[in-house]
């Protein structure tokens, strides 16, 4: 694979996406750009989460497309699902294994060397801060444990493209710093970061989509 600099952008053109019958949005246009950050703001139900499955492929959009540089993701979705890493907002955690062998689970899907996943997995441990925790089996973490688990599979499985619905829920200040570090140093190596907050999330030169700007108001939704 390409390393992360040689990487046309990211893009979404004409977007739009219907759920439950209904118009979440419509005419969405995004660019991100290796390096780039791009943060994804609205309220409750505008579509951010449904935009990161449309942008992670899990979700068909019901108009538009997604391109790396002039290639369509739909020409060529194997190399677009090596270049993404999507971590929603439920977590992935397998109960009974321990948190090193959730995160190898994970790092042989992408790395069939197993001493370099393992290597991987001891690098994504210790910058989550959850060494002290590999041995401890899924179900025995808490929330904010089980969401930097959930984190530390971008560092133990590396992609291009991260996809991050709401990836602060939970975490403590510190941890959020952490988070903000780990976001930083990817994108120092050309690596591309898109996510969906409530809350600040320091990510300098961030573009942003406002989802309500492309939401169609209803009789029942009047502005
Ligand atoms: N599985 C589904 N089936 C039908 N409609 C859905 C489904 N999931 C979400 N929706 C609807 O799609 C719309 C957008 O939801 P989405 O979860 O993308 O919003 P969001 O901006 O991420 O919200 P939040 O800030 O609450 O996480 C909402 O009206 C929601 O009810």
């Amino acid at each position: 694979m390409n390393a992360p600099n040689d990487l046309p952008p990211f893009t979404g053109h004409g977007l739009g996406c219907i759920r439950g019958g209904r118009v979440v949005f419509a005419g969405l246009d995004f660019s991100v750009a290796a390096g780039e950050a791009l943060v994804l703001l609205g309220p409750n139900g505008s579509g951010k989460s449904s935009l990161l499955r449309v942008m992670a492929g899990l979700l068909k959009p019901a108009a538009g497309k997604l391109a790396w540089g002039a290639v369509s993701t739909q020409a060529e979705p194997e190399i677009h699902a090596a270049r993404t890493h999507y971590v929603g907002h439920h977590d992935a955690i397998k109960p009974v294994l321990s948190v090193a062998e959730n995160l190898r689970f994970w790092a042989r899907l992408h790395e069939p060397d197993a001493a370099r996943a393992s290597d991987a997995v001891d690098r994504s441990l210790s910058r989550f801060g959850l060494a002290h925790l590999r041995d401890i089996p899924g179900k025995m973490l808490s929330a904010g444990q089980k969401r930097r688990t959930n984190l530390a599979r971008l560092l133990a499985a590396p992609s291009p493209l991260w996809l991050l619905d709401e990836p602060t829920t939970a975490l403590d200040r510190h941890n959020i710093k952490v988070l903000e570090g780990v976001f930083a140093d990817h994108r120092a190596s050309g690596g591309m970061v898109v996510l969906s907050t409530h809350q600040d999330v320091d990510l300098p030169g961030a573009r942003t989509v406002h989802l309500d700007d492309f939401g169609i108001e209803t009789e029942e939704d009047p502005a």
